[in-house]
């Protein structure tokens, strides 16, 4: 069934100033109506290709397609499966491919329409084909509105691990339209809102709390989902500003990841066990325990993070991720892959309280590894 674009409403622009890869993110119910006219200005006369994935082309695709073209560009839809396995290889082949064969030039853009794997996808293939070519993201899912349609990281995992191959690379527009989330199953929403949790919990303990009061508003259509993207693109965006390529301050964004991506190759990106957001959400709650283990963050902080995400059904604990994760071992050795890994040494986005996090750099092997003894041993 093809679904309409919804009419627009109420909307907010955040800007991302980074100089001449700076560019706004449109958000608001309704918003990706207005937004075809700005997208078709940015290749007046060219051509979109817009990659999106199986179940989001079948729900957007043509209607998307349908309003580029009617603004003048020439249209393309490149569709890959649904899934964190579309991040790989032989899909990225397909979709660089795919552009040459539709002839999509340098002038021309590239439209990822769907969750952050397409993004990721999508991204980098645009960071690639040609040299490079511009592209614009429609976030879908509640996961790529808030994180992962903004900043410019984009790639594939490798068995070795998670975003290991991939590009820094700009988008030049990205429309998030907070209606395409109805149609979202409550697994996936929930999944994108640990990310969004994960905001409160690097500097803004205010909305850490508004988060705990409004989560069902959240979780609705209405304006407590769209305060909660906008105020995600805009803790995201002043963070990508002041350090794009993480040479520093944008490692907080990392918040719970270094536990997420190393369960994410323990279940071999299988999404039927264990999606992106649902390993951060057992990230989050693994590094408050870390900290608070390391003497450095209050218990009842660590608690209040685990109680918050388990009160919307989020998992907090090793054992709730379906069937084998492997040991302590397997898990701290998937951790050496880690992109902020040092000198061999392990580096963690550690907590001193809820919205006081901390880049932590050094951390001894062997602590990270009797954490996760004790962790695993927990009934
Ligand atoms: N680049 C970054 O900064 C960044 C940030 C966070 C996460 N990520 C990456 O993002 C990926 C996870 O993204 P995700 O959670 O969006 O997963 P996803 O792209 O797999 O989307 C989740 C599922 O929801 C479906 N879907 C998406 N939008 C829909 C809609 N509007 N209606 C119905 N179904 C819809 C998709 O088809 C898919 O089955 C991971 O690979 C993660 O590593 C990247
Ligand atoms: O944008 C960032 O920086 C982030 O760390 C956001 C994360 O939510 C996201 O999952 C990102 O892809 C992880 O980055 P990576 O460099 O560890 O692969
Ligand atoms: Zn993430």
């Amino acid at each position: 069934m093809t679904t309409a674009i919804p009419p627009s409403s109420g909307r907010e622009t955040v800007h991302v100033p980074l100089g001449e890869r700076a560019y706004d993110i449109m958000i608001g119910r309704g918003v990706l109506n207005e937004a075809t006219a700005r997208i078709a200005g940015l290749a007046p006369g060219g051509a979109a290709a817009i990659v999106t994935d199986a179940n989001v082309g079948a729900l957007y695709g043509q209607a998307l397609s349908d309003a580029l073209a009617a603004a003048g560009l020439r249209t393309t839809i490149i569709t890959v499966p649904a899934g964190e396995g579309s991040k790989s290889y032989p899909r990225l082949i397909e979709v660089c491919e795919a552009l040459l064969a539709a002839r999509i030039e340098r002038g021309d853009l590239v439209i990822a329409l769907g969750g952050g794997v397409i993004g990721d996808l999508a991204g980098f293939a645009a960071s690639i084909v040609r040299r490079g070519l511009r592209f614009v993201q429609v976030p879908t899912s509640l996961l790529a509105q808030v994180d992962s349609s903004v900043g410019g990281k984009t790639g594939i995992n490798s068995a070795h691990g998670k975003n290991l191959i991939g590009a820094f690379h700009q988008p030049s527009l990205v429309v998030a339209d907070t209606a395409l989330l109805d149609s979202l199953s409550p697994r996936e929403f929930r999944a994108g809102y640990a990310e969004v949790v994960k905001y409160g919990l690097i500097d803004d303990p205010g909305f850490f709390a508004w988060c705990e009061t409004n989560a069902e508003g959240i979780f609705g259509p209405g304006p407590a989902r769209d305060h909660a993207v906008a105020t995600s693109c805009r803790a995201k965006a002043a963070v990508v500003v002041r350090d794009e390529r993480e040479d520093g301050d944008r490692a907080l964004l990392n918040l719970g990841h270094t536990f997420a991506h190393a369960l994410e190759r323990a279940t071999g990106y299988d999404g039927s066990r264990l999606v992106h957001g649902e390993a951060v959400a057992v990230g989050l709650a693994l590094a408050f325990r870390f900290s608070v283990e390391r003497g450095l963050c209050p218990p009842e902080d660590a608690a209040r993070v685990a109680v918050h995400l388990a009160g919307v059904a989020l998992p907090t604990r090793l054992q709730d991720v379906p069937g084998d994760i492997g040991t302590a071992d397997s898990l701290v050795e998937a951790m050496a892959q880690d992109k902020k890994v040092k000198r061999g040494a392990l580096t963690f986005i550690l907590a001193r309280g809820i919205g006081q996090s901390f880049i932590a750099r050094g951390v001894e092997a062997d602590g990270v590894r009797a954490f996760l003894v004790k962790e695993l041993a927990e009934a």
